[in-house]
């Protein structure tokens, strides 16, 4: 009888039926004496989008590099889809998908070549792969422009195509690490209908970094607001809202109450250069 292999184990047979998208428990990530994550507690359920929100600095990224297995937690427990992200972190990554802030296409080569590689890189079959190609060009409208080179996209196209190839392998859980930065609003607005709608159709978990609060209050089932590596407070947009206590409170201003800064504040030099280096690049 053939035997099994972690390789060619379906999808459907990891993890654990019934568990959350995400778990953690006492995140902590450290870098040198810095303490960039500090005792993180959070529960995404499977099917919400969930936003880390914060300002440039927060460790929203640095969360989002442990929970794809590229950075490791100085301590604390983590599991994604009911699987051991430090012990299982190879079936980790076949569950989940990840769209980085750096650009994760190459210009040189078109939008079908850059899907072709992802398809290979995800290990799916041969016979499968022209198919799963259609299927992702389709659902990010890409059909007509997957046969040209990607450095003549646009940057919502360019976008667009990096979460295709990041879904390329139907993955549970999509990470998305600040997915609308430099992105002019319709675009962005674009980026919002396609996440949305893996959601809904797919049952897609997504978990996104976002410093934009328009984006957290369109998109977010719930939030975590995060300052300084800490969590503030974690709700729904609108309960959050809500507890201010006063009509037409927005997310800046739960953001002021719970952290004393408003979110916008700290863009440094740092900061700006790497948002107009985002910003040249998506054009
Ligand atoms: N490899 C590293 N070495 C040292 N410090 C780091 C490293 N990576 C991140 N940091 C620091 O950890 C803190 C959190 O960074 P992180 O990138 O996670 O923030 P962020 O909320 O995602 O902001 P941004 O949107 O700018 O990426 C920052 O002060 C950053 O300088």
């Amino acid at each position: 009888m053939a035997r099994l292999t972690r390789r060619s184990q379906p999808l459907e047979a990891l993890g654990m039926v019934g568990s959350a998208a995400v778990e953690m428990r006492s995140l902590t990530r450290h870098f040198g004496k810095f303490t960039a994550v500090d005792d993180l507690n959070l529960t995404v359920q499977t099917g919400e989008i969930f936003g880390l929100l914060g300002p440039n600095g927060a460790g929203k990224t640095t969360v989002i590099k442990i929970l794809t297995t590229l950075l490791p937690p100085s301590s604390g427990q983590i599991s994604i889809s009911g699987l051991n992200l430090v012990r299982q972190s190879a079936l980790v990554r076949r569950v989940i998908g990840y769209v980085p802030q750096a650009l994760s296409a190459d210009g040189s080569l078109t939008g079908y070549e850059n899907l072709l590689i992802f398809a290979k890189l995800y290990d799916i079959p041969r016979e499968q792969r022209k198919h799963r190609i259609a299927d992702v060009l389709e659902l990010m409208g890409l059909q007509a422009a997957a046969h040209r080179l990607v450095r003549q996209y646009s940057g919502g196209m360019i976008r667009k195509l990096e979460i295709a190839q990041a879904i390329l392998h139907r993955p549970r859980v999509l990470f998305l690490d600040e997915p609308t930065v430099g992105l002019d609003p319709l675009a962005r607005s674009q980026v919002w209908e396609l996440v949305t709608q893996l959601q809904s159709n797919y049952g897609t978990t997504v978990v996104l970094t976002t410093h934009f609060l328009e984006e957290a209050n369109y998109l977010c089932d719930r939030v975590l607001i995060m300052h300084q590596g800490q969590a503030i407070v974690t709700g729904t947009p609108s309960d959050l809202k809500a507890s201010l206590g006063k009509p037409d409170a927005t997310l800046d201003d739960v953001f002021i109450q719970y952290t004393g800064d408003p979110l916008m504040s700290g863009t440094n030099y740092h900061e700006t250069s790497k948002l107009r280096r985002t910003t040249q690049r998506l054009g």
